[in-house]
């Protein structure tokens, strides 16, 4: 035994651990933490009523200073807290004095700062958060989530880590994505901490750098792929259904291309599944075009879309947009994708590459000759809409977006990759280049930007508008099945928050300040559709959804507690 502690601590003697050590100054080791050996085993109990020192480190229970006199005699926090006796208001006050320090809090709690998380996740990581569920869980994963301390839950977020934002293969340290993304669920969209699960399934990474780093939390192997994957993720999804039954959302997240399409057709019949950045990137896109029409002119069937990147955003956001053409003006969707053109790596996506093409991109492949770039394809479409969907940065050049405005007085240009690093252009770019003519928007936060004299706030065409009150809606609704149109009524609910106020100084997307009102207003519509398509099973119908949105949204309030018996 004395030798395994040796080797343990690499070969050097730290400390005599040995039973017959004595403890120096007369403390006695009354747990037998000192003497506990590798044959002596100890249970880990724990109190079942969180009281004293425990109370105050558990975040669902813990009120701070705010406990009363009566609390802390009652509850064994007598001298574990400094005499003050505060109201909630007051540290409320104390909190935000601190946190407007800062300009804005969503880029720290989302992106860019949670892409940087995700990439440093092994080595800051201090306490787990969220749900693992790797390879070697394979036959248990109903146990594993019987682990999780919360039974109600109402929204799961789950991503594989293959396709992080725009930085790839992230593996395990993806986690930081489904965590941040249920923060946003409580803070932008009043869905309870407790009903949230972030989940993480770890089939392996072909992260060379991580596969090498000492510090990588997750299972050190290439991905499983094929029916082992498939195996993984059925037992997943099985399993929640037994356990949480029906209405329990599950929001894909940075699945890569070649899942992300197969999960959703696959699991959209018989779950409620949503794929964040097929659905709800195409959502907020589409509220944010649907906006800037008042800004650029013309119906959405007068536009002419050129996407850079043709993957879960480029093709879910096309697809949405001839939707939406093809409701408007009762042409069919067949028709309207043809307003459309997108580009991927090998150039324009055209009839000539159809056979070759994976099945995602094959509905936009349209006739005409081969482009190899996307200059060619901007110069032989001529697009009044230009968007960046590609997790690619700074692959809108110069020359892009001159020739882009050279035919628009006002182009509209989205660079929707994310972190920053991958964002298509910087705000100043698009302004200076198109000589402050661009209608510009971008998926992570860019300052507001001084152009000739006048300040251009750029907007954030990021999900994060959408899919906090979409899964609300489909929550208060008790829906079970997500529907195309659902997105449309999304989307619907965001551009109509968009006011004269807003759109004089650029935007296309309302300030995110909104957000629990805009929520609402998402939620209620979505919820509306639900009950007219007949997928809603909380009945009776509420008269005014809006009003009932905004009386199922969570705030955090303090509760008091019952003395001791
Ligand atoms: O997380 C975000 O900022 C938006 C998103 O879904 C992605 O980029 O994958
Ligand atoms: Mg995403």
């Amino acid at each position: 035994m004395e030798s395994t502690l040796k080797e343990m601590r690499g070969g050097e003697s730290v400390l005599d651990l040995s039973p017959k050590a004595t403890v120096g100054g007369g403390v006695e080791d009354v747990y037998g933490e000192d003497c506990a050996t590798e044959e002596q085993l100890v249970t880990p109990w724990t109190y079942s009523v969180a009281s004293g020192y425990s109370l105050l480190r558990d975040p669902h229970h813990n009120k701070g200073l705010a406990f009363t006199e009566k609390e802390r005699d009652s509850h064994y926090l007598l001298g574990l807290l400094p005499p003050a006796v505060v109201t909630q208001q007051l540290q409320e006050k104390k909190l935000m004095d601190n946190l407007r320090k800062y300009q804005e809090l969503l880029p720290i709690v989302y992106t860019p700062t949670v892409g940087e998380a995700c990439q440093k996740y092994g080595s800051i990581f201090r306490r787990p958060q969220g749900l693992y569920i790797s390879l070697k869980e394979k036959g248990k994963v109903l146990d594993v989530l019987k682990n999780w301390p919360e039974r109600s839950i109402q929204v799961i977020v789950v991503t594989d880590g293959e396709r992080i934002l725009g930085l790839g293969d992230l593996g395990c340290q993806g986690m930081g994505i489904p965590v941040g993304k249920l923060s946003l669920y409580t803070a932008l969209g009043g869905v309870r901490p407790s009903a949230c699960l972030p989940v993480t399934i770890d089939v392996g990474t072909n992260n060379e750098q991580l596969l090498k780093d000492e510090f990588y939390i997750g299972l050190r192997q290439r991905r499983a792929t094929g029916q082992e994957y498939a195996d993984l993720l059925h037992e997943f999804m099985s399993a929640v259904k037994q356990n949480y039954g029906e209405k329990v959302l599950i929001q894909f997240e940075d699945f890569a291309n070649h899942n992300a399409f197969t999960l959703l057709a696959k699991y959209g019949t018989t779950h409620l599944v949503f794929n964040d950045d097929i659905q709800g990137t195409a959502s907020v896109v589409l509220a944010g075009i649907v906006a800037a029409l008042k800004l650029i002119g013309g119906t959405l069937a007068d536009h002419k879309f050129l996407f850079l990147g043709a993957g879960e955003a480029g093709t879910g956001i096309a697809e949405l947009i001839a939707l939406e053409m093809s409701k408007q003006t009762k042409i069919p969707v067949e028709e309207t994708r043809k307003k459309i053109w997108l580009v991927d790596s090998k150039g324009l996506i055209v009839n000539s590459r159809k056979e070759s093409l994976q099945h995602f991109k094959k509905p936009w492949a349209h006739d005409h000759e081969p482009v190899k770039d996307l200059l060619g394809a901007v110069k032989a479409i001529k697009p009044t809409v230009l968007i960046g969907s590609s997790g690619v940065g700074r692959t809108f050049t110069k020359e892009i977006i001159e020739t882009v405005a050279s035919f628009n007085e006002k182009p509209l240009i989205m660079a929707l990759s994310n972190p920053t690093s991958q964002s298509e252009c910087t705000a100043e770019e698009a302004y200076t280049w198109s000589q402050g003519r661009a209608i510009f928007a971008s998926g992570s936060p860019f300052d507001p930007f001084e152009y000739n004299g006048k300040v251009f706030v750029p907007g954030q065409a990021n999900n994060a508008y959408i899919f906090p009150g979409f899964g609300l809606g489909l929550v208060i609704s008790g829906a079970i099945r997500v529907h195309d149109d659902m997105l449309l009524a999304a989307s619907e609910a965001l551009a109509k928050q968009v006011s004269d106020e807003n759109y004089n100084k650029g935007l296309i997307y309302p300030p995110f300040s909104n957000i629990r009102k805009i929520s609402a207003n998402i939620a209620a519509n979505v919820a509306a559709k639900a009950y007219e398509l007949g997928v809603a099973t909380h009945l009776p119908r509420p008269a005014n959804l809006v009003k009932y949105a905004e009386s199922c949204m969570y705030s955090p309030v303090y509760r008091s507690y019952r003395s001791r018996l």
